[in-house]
């Protein structure tokens, strides 16, 4: 429990420090908020002086009654003005504040590795990046306004209370503890609900995210009753959260207006009786429920604030733990990095005795030693799960090997920074990522300083300059989220055309051609040999053909890789290649591989 406020507190202290760089701006919005309330709060003291000093007197002359109006008109003015730029100040900061903690936080999920990712629910992150980032924009403009102003409110009333009248102003301050009591009464119960409605939120966020991406299989397996049953039982519980959430609030804020109520009851009661008995003035009584009336105000705002305060502490506290948490793959240090341009590399690489598990004690590659010659075809071919795709993610350094190394020209990859790395290293999957934005963009990755010359060049070299042409607004058409305008052969090309702008010395195709009909495969395959030409290529794939010629194949079995030669020594040695393959041609397909029960299967 002490950890827990710890972690909070060192969360708290540490998204504060955002506003560091705003803390002049905040200085202008206290005095800002100084000169307002003082204006506002002195006019009900104006009107006092009106009754006291001049209708209560008898008096009958009007100029004094218009000074006093006149004063008052200014003092609203006054008020008015002040208010308006203190808010705009706090919103102005607030917003800067946010904006740049959404950008860290952006940031440092981008670097962080694929483990992060296995853990962490897409949807989630999408929470903590807009709506817990938004939370803390309105700790940065309510909570802090409500502490600022209706602070200094609150004190400013209580002064001119005890300055016009001690005894009615104890009377008021008294009722100061019940609402104390009724704060810490609602306190607990406030804080879960609100919790239980942003964890149902998440949730239903994180499920809609999941729907959308896999729409296409929902769509396909007719899945849709059933992810709507799922959907509705999270909507259902997400309504009801809400639901208790705001019936909770409304009846705290109700207690609240019964509170302030019975002190203006009180106030009536009281200072009517002092009022009848002459021991106080008309104008002060007047000017005490007006301050009674406003002292609940800044009360009632301070606590509800309290809901968004404790929101801010549970969003504060996500996304500090995911500032806080280590990015897993680590940038060399720079006395120890080791920059190549690609001219420099020639593209050999080795694995020296990998091994790598996902989960700790569950290890998927085992003493994994092998040399990848420069310019060399290499095709990978084995069961599902038999541990191709982790070969690959492991050279891309998604995740990082337990033990053992991988080289690069005989540089450590770990040695390298990233973008080094990725430069190096190109990688095609079977589903190309296509951003939201042009082709043209999306070939040269957004990168201005790219002719558009150079990327037609690269799409001519694939094959795929046609295919854009034929588009309404060629290179310059928009796709939108994921390329969903193309298909997947023409959205492999323009991931091909990708690498020939890129220029990358080491090539990787995971499965790369597996779902292609036949035309566009041979589209793509000859796109693959211009591309492969003289690169190291890596390429896993579950068709034959597309492996049949690689200058290597290596069969992999359960994280080792048990064959390895060409197609016609791997068939002469009548092993698991040759088994595999016997078993395609059974089946009829070339495309087999994936599709052979495993070992432990049976
Ligand atoms: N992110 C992950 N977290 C935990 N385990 C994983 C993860 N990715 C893969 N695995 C496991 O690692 C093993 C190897 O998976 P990998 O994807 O490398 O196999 P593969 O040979 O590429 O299979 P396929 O041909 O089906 O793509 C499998 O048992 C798989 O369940």
């Amino acid at each position: 429990m002490n950890e827990d406020k710890k972690k909070k507190a060192s969360a708290f202290r540490s998204i504060l420090r955002y506003g560091r760089p705003h803390r002049f701006t905040f200085v202008l919005i206290f005095i800002c908020s100084l000169l307002g309330i003082a204006a506002e709060l002195s006019q009900p003291y104006l009107i006092k002086v009106a009754i006291d000093d001049h209708l209560a007197l008898g008096r009958t002359g009007l100029t004094f009654l218009i000074q006093i109006a006149l004063v008052y008109l200014i003092l609203s003015v006054i008020s008015f003005i002040f208010t308006y730029i203190q808010n705009n100040l706090l919103q102005y900061a607030g917003q800067n504040i946010v904006a740049a903690l959404r950008k860290d936080l952006f940031t440092h999920i981008t670097k962080m590795s694929m483990s992060f990712f296995d853990r962490k629910h897409s949807g989630s992150l999408v929470t903590n990046v807009s709506s817990d980032t938004e939370t803390i924009s309105s700790f940065f403009t309510q909570v802090l306004l409500s502490l600022i102003r209706d602070g200094m409110m609150l004190v400013m009333i209580i002064v001119f209370m005890f300055q016009l009248d001690v005894t009615l102003a104890l009377y008021s301050v008294a009722v100061l503890p019940f609402i104390a009591l009724v704060a810490v009464l609602f306190r607990k119960y406030l804080r879960e609900t609100y919790q239980q409605a942003r964890t149902r939120l998440s949730r239903l966020v994180s499920f809609i995210a999941e729907n959308l991406s896999g729409m296409f299989l929902i769509q396909a397996y007719h899945q849709e009753k059933e992810q709507m049953k799922q959907f509705n039982e999270q909507n259902g519980n997400y309504f009801s959260a809400n639901v208790r959430q705001i019936r909770s609030n409304v009846i705290f804020n109700r207690t609240f207006d019964i509170l302030g109520n019975i002190a203006l009851v009180l106030m009536i009661w009281l200072g009517g009786k002092a009022v009848l008995g002459s021991s106080l003035e008309v104008g002060v009584l007047y000017a005490f429920i007006s301050y009674i009336r406003q002292f609940f105000q800044p009360i009632n705002q301070i606590t509800m604030q309290w809901n968004t305060f404790q929101s801010t502490t549970v969003s504060m506290e996500r996304i500090w733990a995911i500032l806080g948490t280590d990015p897993g793959v680590k940038e060399p240090e720079v006395s120890d990095a080791v920059t190549l341009t690609t001219d420099d590399v020639n593209g050999r690489i080795d694995f020296n005795d990998v091994s790598f598990g996902y989960l700790e004690n569950q290890p998927i590659i085992h003493n994994l030693n092998l040399t990848i010659h420069a310019g060399e075809m290499i095709g990978i071919v084995g069961t599902t799960g038999a541990g191709k795709s982790t070969v690959i993610s492991l050279l891309n350094r998604f995740y990082d090997v337990n033990e053992g190394s991988i080289e690069i020209d005989g540089v450590d990859i770990r040695k390298m920074p990233q973008e080094t790395l990725h430069r190096i290293v190109g990688l095609i999957q079977q589903d190309p990522f296509l951003f939201s934005g042009s082709i043209i963009d999306n070939i040269r990755l957004f990168r201005e300083d790219v002719p558009k010359e150079q990327v037609i060049e690269a799409c001519k070299f694939v094959g795929a300059d046609s295919m854009i042409r034929r588009l309404a607004d060629g290179y310059d058409t928009h796709l939108s989220e994921r390329g969903s305008g193309l298909s997947a052969g023409e959205r492999q090309l323009i991931s091909f055309a990708r690498i020939v702008v890129f220029q990358p010395r080491i090539l990787i195709l995971d499965e790369a051609t597996a779902n292609l009909d036949s035309h566009t495969e041979q589209l793509v395959q000859s796109a693959l040999s211009s591309v492969a030409a003289g690169r190291t290529t890596i390429v896993i794939a579950h068709r034959l053909s597309t492996i049949m010629h690689a200058d290597r194949i290596l069969v992999m079995q359960e994280g080792r890789i048990v064959e390895s030669g060409t197609h016609k020594e791997l068939m002469e040695l009548r092993g698991t290649y040759e088994d595999l393959y016997q078993h395609a041609l059974e089946a009829g397909r070339e495309t087999i591989f994936k599709e052979k029960p495993r070992n432990d299967a049976g």
